[in-house]
């Protein structure tokens, strides 16, 4: 597997090595000596799956201490639009994203550590999205910004009008209200 930095500092994209035969393919989804030797320490406590139709759009979520989650994200069915933005106050990115396409054909997946928001917004119906976090479901310590944020400048390429949210994430705040923990 290949994990490339993205020109934000601790966002990595990763693309395995996929191996086809006659009966269809294999991949490593995650290996730990790989992520080490790219300097990526993850200790993985939970999974998470999720199916989505198109248009649905989830997120901008992160939870803060005492359960902040790095995330590994993969998309086993259907395509989704996969964003990451730096929350970290110190960073020179701060408030900056990385949007990544990933997919069932690309077979791509992305780290996402704590110290970022993370949403994607789903492409195609039925998509399934799968994902291993650093630490477990915490509702308490959750935090999340407006997906269509003005000051976030995420292109999604959809209208407002079109986008199926949960009745949480039509309540996040804008950026502007926002208060980083990280
Ligand atoms: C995240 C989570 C949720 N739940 C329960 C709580 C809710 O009653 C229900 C749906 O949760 P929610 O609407 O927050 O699910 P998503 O909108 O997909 O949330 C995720 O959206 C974006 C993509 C993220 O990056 C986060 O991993 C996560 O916040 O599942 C659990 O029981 N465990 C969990 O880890």
């Amino acid at each position: 597997m290949t994990l490339t930095e993205t020109k934000i500092k601790g966002l990595f994209v990763i693309e395995p090595k996929v191996w086809r035969d006659g009966r269809g393919y294999f991949y490593e989804s995650y290996n730990e000596k790989e992520f080490s030797k790219a300097g990526i320490k993850a200790n993985f406590v939970q999974d998470n799956q999720s199916l989505s139709q198109k248009g649905a759009l989830r997120g901008l979520h992160a939870q803060q201490d005492p359960s902040p989650q790095g995330k590994l994200v993969r998309v086993i069915r259907g395509r989704v639009i996969d964003v990451a933005i730096d929350i970290r106050k110190s960073s020179p990115t701060y408030g900056q994203h990385i949007a990544v396409e990933l997919s069932e054909d690309n077979h791509k997946m992305f780290w996402v550590p704590p110290g970022f928001l993370h949403g994607f917004l789903t492409l195609e119906d039925n998509t399934i999205f799968t994902y291993k976090v650093t630490n477990p479901y915490d509702k308490a310590s959750e935090i999340g910004v407006r997906w269509n944020d003005e000051d976030l400048n995420i292109i999604w390429g959809i209208d407002a009008s079109e986008v199926i949210l949960s009745e949480k994430d039509k309540e996040l705040p804008l950026f502007k209200d926002f208060v980083s923990p990280f």
